[in-house]
């Protein structure tokens, strides 16, 4: 996942939130970072200096794969979560296209995972990013890394493709619609 020689830097949106802001979540059932979700992740993100973010998430019984280890996948969507919300310092919406992690140590049940993301380039609609995961803290041992290419697309990516019933649940609810729009570009 090599940017292509020329892609530009991240460009951060003058109305970011501040480094240290928390973002909030941008769906209340995303499994991710919604607060709906029983057993989602419930992951927090902060705004960070530049084009950057940070998260929490705590690992528990629910997410497990072996026996008091947290599963593969749920990692990989906490890395994916917390990349993907990097589109708030941007005021861009985009999802994601290709994940790649690489699992480098095992995660226990009751960890506190310590994320950190940044964009390293964005050629046109590509926006190339990457996200480490330290158990217990910004200065813990890495377990677990990924880089992520994801596409900058259009609310009617959602609208079109997203089921009618949860559509429709969210252009009614104003909130909901006010985060959207938080994502969106206000050149
Ligand atoms: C409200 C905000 C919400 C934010 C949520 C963030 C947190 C969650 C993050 C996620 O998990 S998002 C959910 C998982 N992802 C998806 O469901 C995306 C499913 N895939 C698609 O909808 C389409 O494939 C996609 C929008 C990504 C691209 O389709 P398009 O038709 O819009 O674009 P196109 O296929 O023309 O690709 C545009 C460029 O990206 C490149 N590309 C697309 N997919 C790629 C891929 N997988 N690998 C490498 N390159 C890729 C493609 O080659 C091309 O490069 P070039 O411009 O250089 O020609």
């Amino acid at each position: 996942m090599t940017p292509p020689p020329g892609a530009a830097g991240a460009v951060r949106h003058p109305d970011a939130p501040a480094p240290g802001e928390l973002l909030g979540s941008h769906y209340e059932k995303c499994f991710g970072c919604g607060g709906g979700q029983a057993h989602g992740l419930h992951l927090e993100a902060r705004a960070g200096e530049g084009v950057a973010v940070t998260a929490e998430f705590t690992v528990r019984p629910v997410h497990q794969g072996a026996p008091g280890l947290a599963h593969g996948g749920v990692l990989s969507t906490a890395l994916d979560e917390t990349m993907g919300s990097l589109g708030w310092l941007m005021h861009t919406i985009m999802v994601t296209g290709r994940l790649e992690t690489d699992f480098v140590r095992p995660v226990p049940v009751g960890t506190v995972l310590r994320l950190g993301a940044e964009v390293t380039a964005v050629d046109g609609r590509k926006v190339f990013t990457r996200a480490t995961g330290r158990i217990g803290g910004p200065d813990g041992p890495v377990a677990v890394r990924a880089e992520a290419l994801f596409i900058k697309v259009n609310v009617s990516h959602f609208t079109e493709h997203g089921r009618d019933e949860e559509i429709e649940a969210a252009m009614a609810d104003p909130d909901q619609v006010r985060r959207a729009r938080a994502f969106e570009v206000n050149p």
